[in-house]
Formats: structure tokens, C-alpha cells, sequence
């Protein structure tokens, strides 16, 4: 398909389209040709420094954290109708810039305009304080207030969606902050940029500046003038982030890496687990935190679903990202693409059956990996252990539910869990014995925005979604109230004679 121009990519800092004070730019590779899409201005500590000083002069002095909620949510409101406006351009962009298949960014734009929408309703209905009356003697409440300046660390997975996952509830809760999106993903963010813009919100209270994990990233998390970081990202690099700002004393919310398990019993509906544990491994290319990318089968079933599964491999439409046929598009970048590559190498060095859905030659430029399924593979193996992040699935066999259940949870990550099951009793208990943040019982991952979302061990820290969020986007402060006459120790009433 045809591309459309480019222009360059800039930060947006204070309300204004800027060049990074040093001058650099780097470039931004289309995975589908690997050829070169435009140029990305590099920000360093000094353009982060820059963005922080707007947006906390924006937070201390501009007329956003003290303005009505009415009138804040309009600004939220505005945002969410001109995602829907711009949808189809933000698709496309998405699209050209991550690999993505376009059917899935077209969704990913309408979740996006879903976030403002949700957290602008959340704000009004759920930012709520709680209060404890003691007798007739205290009445203590608590408030809700924004903390101040927020650093959104955002990967290239499904850009935009997670940015505004992080963007929307900052706004609403009346923070500041700097996004600091995935280098490798960043023409929605200045999309996102544009759209922000044009909503008329005040200077300074959202900045964006591109650049580098180490050299851009890491400054706005060592920045002592931020008081927040959420990150979404790799588990290796959330522990980076929290060591570098330590000695700023911040709050995290850590949204990381996972393994989940899809756990298929012999009761369950074989076609729908089969159609949901496909799309739960090929959607998002497989670039997808909660892709179940270990299948623990049924010995009983195992080779009838697995023959299933080798059928739906020979049919996945491997193709062009922006053609609205593609299943399944190139992978991020090459550096990524090498890595799964690896991966794959490894299974079957390690001894297991690795078997490749073919890929049309016309593809041979892009960073196109094969969707694939990973057989004879136990749970000890490289590839049940370690986050993959592409279209690759380990099927594990196991005969009880104590060994589904050993498997599932001998993993040091523990974001999602899916359980196919007819047995009511053995779902929930399952459900509620495996180490994980979300289980879907019966169900690909459908999202309900009032709910928790994050993983427990490995994989994060906080929950982000509903009310949830609120713990980390605003300050609770606890306000005393003395209703009768106190008591207290007259110290130094009397006077002492000597
Ligand atoms: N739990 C969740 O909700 C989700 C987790 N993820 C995880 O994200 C990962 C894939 O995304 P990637 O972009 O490869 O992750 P990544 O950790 O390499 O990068 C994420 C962001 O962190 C920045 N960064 C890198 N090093 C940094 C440093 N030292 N200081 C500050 N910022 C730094 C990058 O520039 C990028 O903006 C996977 O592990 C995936 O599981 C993705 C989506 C959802
Ligand atoms: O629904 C969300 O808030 C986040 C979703 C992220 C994924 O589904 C993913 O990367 O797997």
C-alpha cells in the first residue's frame, strides 16, 4: 500500500512543536520495508528539563489542578471526540509505524477515545473521599488531590492505546506530565500531541518528548521535580526505573512483562478455546503482555487440539499491516525480530517440535516471524519461562488440575491467566489458585475499564483501571475534625516557681 508523507516528528513541550535543543534527530524505521518513514527529534536531560519546568509551572501556577471538575472534563471530553474524529489517521499511523494489522489499530483508536470518555465519567462518580465519625467528638474525612507532575513511560506494543491508557486518568485527576512514548512507535504519540493541541487544554499540562530508553527516558525518571512514573514495559526495565529514581523518592505503578497461561481442560468448549487461545497468541502480532503464551492441555485432548491448531496455522493471513484482510503483520524491528528468531532456535535446540505457518516471499523485507506453535516442550524449557513477545505458542500437556496448576504458577511472572472449563467448581478454584493479577474464565481477555488491571510477582506492581488508579493518581489527605470540646494537656500552663 502507498504511504503517505511524513514530516518530522518534534517534541511538544509547553503548547509548542519544538526541535530538541541539541539538534539530533533519529530515524524511524517502517517495519514492513525497514526502509526509513521520517525523522524523530531525540530529546536528552535537557529537553526532559524543559518539559518538566512546564509542566510544573503548569501544576504550581496555571488554572488546571483548581479548576472546576465540570470544566476540567470538557477538556477530557474534547480529547476523546477528536480521537474519534482522527480515528482512521490514527489507525493508519499506527499501523505504518508498529506493524500492527490495521483491523486491530481501528480497535485499538476506539479503546483509546474509551479511556478519556471512562476516566472523565470515573472522576465525576467514583473520586470520592470516605469519612469516620468518632461519637459526637471527631468527624474525619478524606480528599482526593492530584499529587503533581507524571512521567508516562510508554512501549510500542499497542502504542497509542496504552498511552491514552496512562494520559486519561493523569488529566482527569488534575496532574501534569510528560509522556516519553516507545522510540521505536512514535507517530501517534505526536498524534496524540496534535489532537491534545487542538483541544485548546492550558500550556504546559501535557508534554511530550521522544527519545531513548537511557538517554531520555531515564532523566525524566532521575527528574526530582516528578513525583510520579508510570511505566509500562519490560520487567527488567521496571527495575531499572525504580532503582534511577530512588534517591527522588517517587510512586511507580509498574506494568510489565508476562507468561500467561491458557489452561484448557478436557470439559471445555473446544472450538471457542481453540478461537480464543489462537487470538490470544497471534493478535497484536503477539507483541501482547497478556498473550497466553504457554497452552497447558489435557493430556486427553491434547493431540485432537493440537491438529486444530496446526490447521488454523496454515490459514492465519501473514500480510501487509495496512491491508484490513492481515491477521498477523511484521514484527516491531529487527532488533525485536531477531530476538523471537533466537527464541525459536532455542526450542528446538532444547529439544522440542517447532512448527511454522508459511510466509508469503513477498514479505522477505519486513521483520515477518511465522506464527508458530512450540510441541513436546515442558514446562523448564527457555521458551515456557521466558517472555517471547511474538506470535510464538508452547503447548504443555498435563494429565490433574494439581499439575495444570503447579505448571501455571512455576513462572516468576504472573499478569493473566485463562481457564477453558464446563466444571463450574474446578473453574473457580483454579481461578483463584493461580498466582496471577487478572483471570479470564471462559473468555479471551475482554476488558471491563471499572476493573483492576496489572500482574502480581514479575509482572507489576499497582493496579492501573477503574478506581483502582486513583490510589496512584492522587493524593489522599486525611482532614481531622474536632466536633466537642478537647481535652487536651495544658503542658507549660501553670507556671513553675522555683
Ligand atoms: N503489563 C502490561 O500492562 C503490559 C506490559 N508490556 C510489556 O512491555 C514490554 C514490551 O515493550 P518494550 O517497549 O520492549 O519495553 P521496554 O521496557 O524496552 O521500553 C518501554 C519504554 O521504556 C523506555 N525505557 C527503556 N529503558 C529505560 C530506562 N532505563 N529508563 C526509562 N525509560 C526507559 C523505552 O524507551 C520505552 O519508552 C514487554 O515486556 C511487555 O510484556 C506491554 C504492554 C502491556
Ligand atoms: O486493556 C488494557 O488496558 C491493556 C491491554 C494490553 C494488552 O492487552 C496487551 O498488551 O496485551
Amino acid at each position: 500500500m502507498n504511504q503517505t508523507k511524513i514530516g518530522k516528528v518534534l517534541h511538544y513541550i509547553n503548547g509548542q512543536f519544538v526541535e530538541s535543543v541539541s539538534g539530533r534527530v533519529f530515524q524511524n524505521i517502517n517495519p514492513f520495508s525497514n526502509e526509513p518513514i521520517n525523522e524523530v527529534a531525540e530529546g536528552f536531560a535537557e529537553d526532559i528539563d524543559l518539559a518538566v519546568q512546564a509542566a510544573r509551572n503548569a501544576f504550581d501556577h496555571g488554572p488546571w489542578r483548581t479548576m472546576s471538575v465540570n470544566e476540567r472534563m470538557k477538556y477530557i471530553i474534547k480529547i476523546a471526540e477528536l480521537i474519534e474524529k482522527n480515528a482512521e489517521e490514527i489507525s493508519y499511523l499506527e499501523s505504518l509505524d508498529s506493524g500492527l494489522p490495521i483491523a486491530q489499530t481501528k480497535k485499538q483508536a476506539e479503546r483509546a477515545a474509551q479511556n478519556f470518555r471512562f476516566y472523565a465519567e470515573m472522576v465525576k462518580s467514583r473520586l470520592v473521599g470516605e469519612s469516620y465519625q468518632v461519637d459526637n467528638s471527631f468527624i474525619n474525612y478524606t480528599i482526593h488531590k492530584p499529587v503533581g507532575v507524571a512521567g508516562l513511560i510508554t512501549p510500542w506494543n499497542a502504542p497509542f492505546m496504552l498511552e491514552t491508557w496512562k494520559v486519561a486518568p493523569t488529566l482527569a485527576t488534575g496532574n501534569t506530565c510528560i509522556l516519553k512514548p516507545a522510540e521505536w512507535s512514535p507517530l501517534t504519540a505526536n498524534k496524540l500531541a496534535e489532537i491534545i493541541h487542538e483541544s485548546g487544554l492550558p500550556q504546559g499540562v501535557f508534554n511530550v518528548v521522544h527519545g531513548y530508553g537511557e538517554t531520555c527516558g531515564a532523566p525524566l525518571v532521575a527528574h526530582p521535580s516528578v513525583q510520579l512514573i508510570s511505566f509500562t514495559g519490560e520487567t527488567t526495565t521496571g527495575s531499572a526505573i525504580i532503582k534511577n529514581g530512588a534517591d527522588t523518592l517517587k510512586r511507580y505503578s509498574m506494568e510489565l512483562g508476562g507468561k500467561s497461561p491458557a489452561i484448557v481442560f478436557e470439559d471445555a468448549d473446544l472450538n471457542t478455546a481453540l478461537d480464543a487461545v489462537v487470538w490470544q497468541i497471534f493478535s497484536f502480532n503477539g507483541e501482547r503482555c497478556t498473550a497466553n503464551s504457554r497452552l497447558l492441555i489435557h493430556e486427553s485432548i491434547h493431540d485432537q487440539f493440537v491438529d486444530k491448531l496446526k490447521e488454523r496455522l496454515q490459514n492465519i493471513v501473514v500480510g501487509d499491516p495496512l491491508d484490513p484482510a492481515t491477521e498477523v503483520g511484521p514484527l516491531i524491528h529487527r532488533v525485536h525480530y531477531e530476538n523471537v528468531m533466537r527464541y525459536i532456535d532455542i526450542a528446538s535446540k532444547e529439544g522440542a517440535e517447532v512448527i511454522s505457518a508459511p510466509i508469503p516471499a513477498e514479505f522477505n523485507a519486513g521483520n515477518y516471524v511465522a506464527p508458530t506453535i512450540i510441541l513436546n516442550a515442558n514446562n523448564q524449557m527457555t521458551v515456557a519461562q521466558e517472555e517471547i513477545f511474538g506470535p510464538v505458542l508452547t503447548v504443555i500437556p498435563f494429565s490433574t488440575d494439581e499439575e495444570a496448576l503447579r505448571i501455571a504458577n512455576d513462572c516468576k511472572y504472573g499478569l493473566a491467566g485463562y481457564i477453558w472449563t464446563n466444571d463450574i467448581k474446578r473453574g473457580h478454584r483454579m481461578a483463584q489458585a493461580i498466582d496471577c493479577g487478572m483471570v479470564w474464565l471462559n473468555s479471551q481477555n475482554v476488558r471491563d475499564l471499572r476493573t483492576p488491571f496489572g500482574g502480581s510477582k514479575a509482572s507489576g506492581i499497582g493496579r492501573e483501571g477503574g478506581h483502582y488508579g486513583f490510589e496512584f493518581y492522587t493524593e489522599t489527605q486525611i482532614v481531622h475534625v474536632a466536633l466537642d470540646e478537647q481535652h487536651i494537656p495544658a503542658f507549660g500552663k501553670k507556671k513553675v516557681t522555683q
